[in-house]
């Protein structure tokens, strides 16, 4: 029996705690990262009492019965800008003219908006609605306190939260340090993308799929020079990574074939704790350590290596990194069309999410092959078929794994 993917995933994850090492990132690059410790802010948010309107700060004593039928004449003595301070206090049926932003002064208490009044003759304004004491006003601190825990380590750095980041100084960044993840792709018939293609050879596409994806999970890939089918020449790569990368990410070589050296170079290297999974496609995923390192041996096959890139490796990476939150959201909807029958292995399905008719549902590619690459285009989900269930009618629904929604089509 093939071992469950929840096991093997918990069998990966058990050995494997959070890196714990710290890096500093400027703003403009800490977009997606984990932060690498708590941070407090360095002064009150907002630091003073400002306006949240463009109008005129009162003493609300002064205004308290204003209405269009018993408006309230003030004197205004001044127009407070944002940016521009003003020291002198209030007295009793006087305002200032104030903008948005700018600092209120101490002694008075409400802003009435621009709209609720009138100018008057002279240095004069007509108040047309009470306000009372708070009113439009944003205290200092009431957002933020100094010296109060403002972000906790291990938050996901967002847009909002590079913006908490300026607003409280922080212009480097401690972040957690993206583990080194060593991409090892072996096979005679690889060349790299720049170079010519000869008979019997296909591109090196795996490695370069695995670096955008590591750089997806928050991994730092270090791409190797891909190695054949050679056991000493894999021995010599797997060596060489181990001792400068944190996890090792294979690609090929590790099922039946007579030219499949991986898992012996793990075993000769390390151990090798786990072999298939029951899951198409990617079954013959390997697992094990070489000199102390996790090694996750992919499927050479180009979607095998994703699917079990997405189920296996960027766990480890998010775990690495600090995120208990590794799981993809999983929900449960109905096909837009049949779906065939699936044997003896859990098939996870490259898929659309459409709306029709009003309800989202799944569209599956119609060519799942795990060579077939084209079928990732505007993938949005992996649907979930359990082993020897099906066929699946249009409308019956099933768990679908969301991978990232760019845009949701209407049919
Ligand atoms: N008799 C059996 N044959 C196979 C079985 C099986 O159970 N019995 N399993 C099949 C399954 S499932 C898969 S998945 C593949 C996995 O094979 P390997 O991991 O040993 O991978 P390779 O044989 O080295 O390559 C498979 C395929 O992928 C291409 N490849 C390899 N590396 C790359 C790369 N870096 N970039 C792009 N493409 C790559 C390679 O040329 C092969 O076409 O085994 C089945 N066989
Ligand atoms: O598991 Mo393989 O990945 O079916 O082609």
């Amino acid at each position: 029996m093939l071992m469950p993917v929840e096991e093997a995933q918990k069998h990966i994850l058990e050995g494997v705690g959070p890196l714990d090492r710290k890096e500093t990132r400027t703003l403009s690059e800490a977009l997606g990262c984990l932060l690498g410790e708590d941070v407090r802010a360095d002064h009150d948010i907002p630091p003073f009492t400002n306006s949240s309107m463009d109008g005129y700060a009162v003493r609300s004593q002064d205004v308290q019965d204003a209405s269009p039928e018993h408006p309230v004449r003030l004197r205004v003595l001044d127009v407070i800008r944002a940016g521009h301070p003003v020291n002198a206090p209030l007295e009793p049926l006087t305002a200032y003219k104030i903008m948005t932003g700018a600092p209120v002064p101490t002694t008075a208490d409400a802003v009435v908006p621009i709209e609720w009044t009138r100018e008057d003759r002279g240095n004069g304004v007509v108040i047309l609605r009470d306000a009372p004491s708070g009113a439009h006003v944003r205290r200092q601190g009431e957002d933020m306190q100094a010296g109060a825990v403002v972000l906790k380590k291990g938050m996901f750095i967002t847009p909002p939260i590079v913006g908490i980041l300026a607003s409280v100084g922080q212009s480097r960044v401690p972040i957690a340090a993206p583990p080194k993840v060593g991409i090892l792709s072996t096979g005679d018939e690889l060349r790299e993308p720049s170079e010519p293609l000869f008979p019997g050879t296909i591109r090196n596409s795996n490695g370069y799929a695995i670096m955008a994806a590591i750089q997806e999970a928050g991994g730092h890939p270090l791409l190797y020079p891909s190695a054949p089918d050679d056991p000493q020449a894999i021995k010599e790569l797997f060596t060489r990574a181990s001792t400068e990368c944190d996890v090792l990410v294979s690609s090929g070589g590790v099922s039946v074939g007579d030219f499949d050296f991986v898992k012996p170079v793990i075993e000769s290297l390390g151990q090798l704790s786990l072999w298939r999974v029951n899951l198409k496609p990617g079954k013959p995923l390997a697992y094990g350590q070489v000199l102390g390192k996790p090694i996750l041996g992919l499927p050479g096959n180009p979607v095998s290596a994703l699917v079990t890139f997405e189920l296996f490796v960027r766990p480890l990476i998010r775990t690495m990194l600090g995120d208990a939150h590794w799981q993809r959201p999983v929900v449960r909807l109905p096909l837009s069309t049949d779906f065939p029958h699936v044997e003896d292995r859990r098939q996870y399905v490259r898929s659309r999410l459409i709306m029709q008719g009003g309800h989202l549902m799944l569209w599956p590619h119609t060519n799942q092959g795990s060579a077939v690459q084209s079928s990732w285009e505007d993938v949005d989900a992996l649907m979930i078929v359990p082993e020897n269930t099906g066929p699946y009618r249009a409308g019956e629904t099933l768990d679908a794994m969301l991978l990232s929604v760019s845009h949701i089509r209407s049919r």
